[in-house]
């Protein structure tokens, strides 16, 4: 009796038979559409992605209610057809459903990988690759050359992440680094490529037929075969221990004491969310960072008086964790703050799937509806913030209440990296990588614009994707302070 009766489902657009609202999202990017959406709708939005139902949260409110108050009935993920693959059919961190499987490996990666000690035997590795940027830079500041940003910054985060992972580094420009950057780049296109299997299921032949099954399928290979030599180096009896101390070790040796009791094919999930969940989002973060300031001169030129007031011994190369860490940043915090609020890296969070059927609002959402947490919205909400899509650190200035907001998902208002049992448990790696690489490009270097480029110039398209790319190059000048 029950599936007869018309559900109270939230208001949205009715859609088409068959394909929903498919054909009306254009080239508009998805958090867009929906935000437009809800000015009509309501900040609770239900509409027909093909024949997936969808639910959207456009409000600080709504988000709550879903990333905490029910929390539980919302913690799992979609079984799309190109995460499930490179995930090796979900059996990592990220893509997984919720489950007692995914609970235990959430625990150890929290435990042994992620936590705020490991993040801190890192350091190392952070410092000596910022360094190594800041050489290239000096270089190229000599010789008052463009630097493509969007190119150096990518490449800092993708060599940073392989050594912590997998105790790799590929030299700029090699053949090795230019195979690697090869099939990251094969990654990236499959796991955002749109599939039938996903909203037509109907039409999933048409995804073999068009060769996108075999596609994934190479490219999942390839993957397979990189982790797969890696955890043969690896496990190497001539292996110097000198070199041990990677997320590869740790997972290995966890594996061999038995307190992480998962077949190999399960380490390479895990490698592939480590990797992929890093590089990409902090790249971007830094790439909109630096855009931002530049088109706000004024910003930037506080946010170096901040840093440069750093006590710091005479003739260090670098600005280090160490003296991060001691010192009161207010203005560099904000600034931090108010680049994840306004280019919000991960715009629409990682989808999710209702376990069950429940109720927000009153209205019903059937269990399996695909719910989105639409944080770009709620991060430029009128209500909440105002002049939205200005770029002004001083709104996370003084003692309003947003002052004291921690990024943490405590506060609705702001979630750049999630909340709840879902939310990103990288958080602190990311932050300490932002923080090490922004203070050292802004205290060590000036910036300023190629010649005959004025900040209007500089836009702000977006690729589509799950992260929030910049579509075209940024390119600056630096020129060495100290
Ligand atoms: C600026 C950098 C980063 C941003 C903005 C970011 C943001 C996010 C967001 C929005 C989610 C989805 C949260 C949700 O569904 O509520 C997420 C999940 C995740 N992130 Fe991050 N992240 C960043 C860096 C990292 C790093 C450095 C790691 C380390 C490996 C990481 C690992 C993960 C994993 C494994 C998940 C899936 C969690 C789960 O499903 O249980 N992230 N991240």
């Amino acid at each position: 009796i029950r599936s007869k009766r018309r559900r109270n489902l939230p208001p949205g657009p009715a859609g088409l038979p068959l394909i929903g609202i498919f054909h009306q999202v254009g080239d508009t990017p998805l958090h867009e559409y929906f935000s437009q959406l809800s000015k009509e709708y309501g900040p609770l939005l239900y509409v027909k992605l093909g024949s997936r139902p969808v639910l959207v949260a456009n409000s600080s409110r709504t988000a709550e209610e879903i990333l905490k108050t029910q929390d539980l009935a919302f913690c799992s993920r979609p079984p799309f057809l190109s995460m499930s693959k490179l995930s090796y059919e979900r059996f990592d961190i990220a893509f997984a459903p919720y489950s007692a499987y995914w609970r235990e490996m959430r625990k150890i990666c929290m435990l042994h990988l992620l936590g705020s000690a490991r993040v801190r035997t890192f350091r190392p590795i952070r410092e000596d690759e910022v360094s190594r940027l800041v050489q290239k830079l000096s270089e190229q500041a000599s010789r008052g050359e463009t630097i493509n940003m969007t190119e150096r910054i990518t490449y800092l985060t993708s060599t940073l992440i392989c050594r912590m992972a997998f105790g790799k580094r590929y030299e700029h420009g090699s053949g090795e680094s230019k195979e690697f950057n090869h099939i990251i780049r094969e990654f990236q296109t499959a796991i955002s490529a749109f599939h039938f299997t996903d909203y037509f299921p109907w039409l999933g032949w048409l995804d073999k037929v068009l060769g996108k099954i075999d596609h994934l399928e190479r490219v999942y290979k390839k993957w397979d075969l990189f982790y797969q030599q890696l955890l043969d180096e690896h496990q190497q009896p001539d292996r110097p221990k000198s070199m041990d101390g990677d997320v590869v070790d740790i997972l290995l040796q966890l594996r061999k004491d038995g307190s992480f009791d998962i077949p190999l094919d399960h380490i390479k999930a895990v490698l592939m969310n480590v990797y992929f969940a890093s590089t990409d989002t902090i790249a971007t973060t830094i790439v909109w960072a630096m855009t931002a300031l530049i088109k706000n001169p004024s910003v930037l030129k506080k946010v170096q008086a901040e840093l440069r007031a750093l006590p710091m011994p005479q003739n260090k190369p670098l600005v280090e964790e160490e003296d991060i860490a001691m010192a009161q940043l207010p203005y560099f915090n904000a600034v931090i703050k108010e680049v994840l609020r306004l280019y919000s890296t991960i715009p629409l969070l990682l989808p999710r799937e209702a376990i069950k059927d429940c109720t927000i609002d009153g209205y019903e959402i059937p269990a399996k509806t695909l719910v989105h947490v639409n944080a770009w919205a709620i991060s430029k909400d009128p209500e909440l913030w105002k002049d939205p899509f200005e770029f002004k650190p001083e709104r996370f200035m003084g003692d309003e209440r947003k002052f004291t907001l921690d990024l943490k998902g405590t506060d609705f208002g702001l979630i750049p990296f999630g909340s709840g049992r879902r939310g990103c448990p990288g958080i602190t790696m990311a932050l300490a990588t932002l923080e090490i690489v922004m203070v050292n490009l802004l205290y060590l270097f000036d910036w300023r614009l190629p010649d005959g480029m004025k900040k209007e110039d500089i836009d702000n398209d977006i690729e589509p994707g799950l992260t929030m790319h910049k579509k075209n190059p940024l390119f600056l000048v630096a020129k060495k302070f100290v």
